[in-house]
């Protein structure tokens, strides 16, 4: 078992370059499904979700070639199966994404129920279902697999509006619609980035997809989709990390290779805050000197405060001046994260959708545990800041989506690092037996 052990309270200075982006990667990969042909990828983050992804496609038939450690070719021309594995579906939430895809060119998929991060409930699809079902699909749940089967072979475009603004069902239905027989209306669409970026790459490889990140998007549906190149766009929540990071340490870095329209809502709030913050180009230099100012937030879909981004937020206003407030306006809880800033020293009343962070003078050091990918980065950011010793598990979650952050950290003078050890469950059942 992999812990982080940081020994925080140091500003952070120096550059960070920016991976490519983890919700557009694990839409993109299964996306290349649709294509009858080899596509190249690029700008893939090396995160554990893409590899699970990958693999995933790889047990399909599809060919992958890894070209480096950022560009894969993906020939999906032989997948043999439409039903995926069990084992490796259910650890992603992303593997949904493969019901649209194979729906989309199979006209039939057998994906396993989704996982991902748990915020406290079930992870909805009734929304991905809905549009799938518009596009004359079939589908039933059954030993923890949903079918989705059209018995034409192809879908048939349709009109769907979506009675909640979902970036996971605006995704699936765009790439079940993308090979569909006629036109498809999608109203009500979230319209994050990685929306964008999914539409752009399934145009490049010949889809006919119009209005993506507006609220309504125009599919037209074609015959085939050959194959192509596509980079895909940098990490907006993996940016704003380190900038929340600078925030919280104090110092000073530049953010590379990020497109400032998409940090704007995230260098807003820290503007707020009184973190000093200018773009040039594709990078963004962020400052913090002085202590940092309380700020009210709530997280909405993009153009909104995104909630991947509301646990290093709090975390950064549990060392402001004053009492902010935060309220989680996407899901119905996402703060589980927060007993364990309360170990540091946080003082924090949540109280349903809502955070009452009372800003301390310092934090320190303690033994705390990631539940998930953001909440595992705010612990880190935490550390950063403590003073004294953190030791983080269970950071497996962290690896989900942050490419080498023990590497990125060190390189802007953190005191962080990686270490083994034995799992204390996996040893007691051994001296046990
Ligand atoms: C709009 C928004 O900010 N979406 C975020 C959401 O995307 P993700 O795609 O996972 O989730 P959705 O955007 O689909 O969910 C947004 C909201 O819609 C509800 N819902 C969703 C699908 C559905 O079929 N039925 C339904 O009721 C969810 O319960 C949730 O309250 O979590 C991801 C991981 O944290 C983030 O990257 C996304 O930015
Ligand atoms: C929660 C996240 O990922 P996922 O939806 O894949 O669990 C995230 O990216 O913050």
């Amino acid at each position: 078992m992999t812990k982080y052990i940081v020994h925080g309270g140091k500003p952070l200075f120096g550059e960070v370059e920016i991976s490519g982006a983890k919700n557009a990667a694990v839409a993109i990969i299964p996306a290349a499904i649709l294509v009858d042909g080899v596509c190249r990828i690029e700008n893939i983050p090396q995160i554990s979700d893409v590899t699970a992804i990958l693999k995933i496609l790889e047990q399909l038939g599809a060919s992958i070639r890894s070209i480096n450690r950022h560009t894969v070719e993906i020939d999906s021309r032989h997948i043999h199966t439409t039903r995926t594995s069990y084992e490796l579906s259910r650890k992603l939430r992303a593997s949904y994404y493969l019901i649209g895809a194979l729906l989309g060119r199979f006209g039939r998929a057998e994906v396993a129920m989704p996982g991902g991060c748990n915020f406290g409930g079930v992870r909805p699809i009734d929304q991905h279902v809905k549009g799938f079902s518009a596009l004359g699909a079939g589908v039933t749940t059954e030993g923890g697999y949903i079918n989705a089967i059209v018995e034409s072979g192809r879908l048939t475009g349709a009109n769907i509006y979506l009675d909640v603004v979902s970036v996971g069902a605006t995704m699936n239905i765009m790439m079940a619609a993308a090979l569909a027989q006629g036109d498809t209306v999608i109203e009500n669409c979230a319209k994050e980035p990685h929306i964008v970026d999914l539409a752009n790459f399934l145009n490049s490889m010949g889809a006919d997809i119009r209005g993506a990140g507006t609220d309504t998007i125009k599919i037209r549906g074609v015959e085939r989709l050959s194959g192509g190149s596509y980079a895909i766009i940098p990490d907006q929540i993996e940016a704003g990390t380190y900038m929340a990071a600078v925030a919280a340490t104090g110092g000073q870095i530049l953010v590379k290779n990020i497109i400032p329209k998409h940090m704007d809502c995230i260098t807003a709030k820290l503007q707020e805050c009184g973190v000093e913050v200018e773009e040039q180009d594709d990078t963004l230099l962020v400052r913090r000197t002085a202590r940092l100012k309380k700020a009210n937030v709530k997280t909405l879909p993009y153009p909104g405060f995104p909630t991947d981004m509301q646990p290093q937020m709090t975390t950064v206003l549990t060392l402001a001046q004053g009492t902010s407030l935060v309220t989680e306006g996407v899901w119905s809880s996402r703060y589980r994260y927060v007993d364990e800033l309360k170990r540091m020293g946080a003082r924090i009343q949540v109280d349903d959708k809502t955070a009452v962070v009372e800003g301390v003078e310092k934090l320190t050091g303690a033994p705390i545990q990631a539940y998930d990918l953001r909440a595992g980065a705010a612990l880190v950011i935490a550390a950063l800041a403590a003073e004294g010793e953190s030791e983080i598990s269970n950071v497996q979650y962290i690896e989900r989506g942050y490419e080498d952050i023990i590497g990125k950290l060190r390189a802007l003078g953190a005191d962080i690092r990686a270490v083994e050890e034995p799992d204390e469950d996996a040893l007691s059942t051994a001296q046990i037996s």
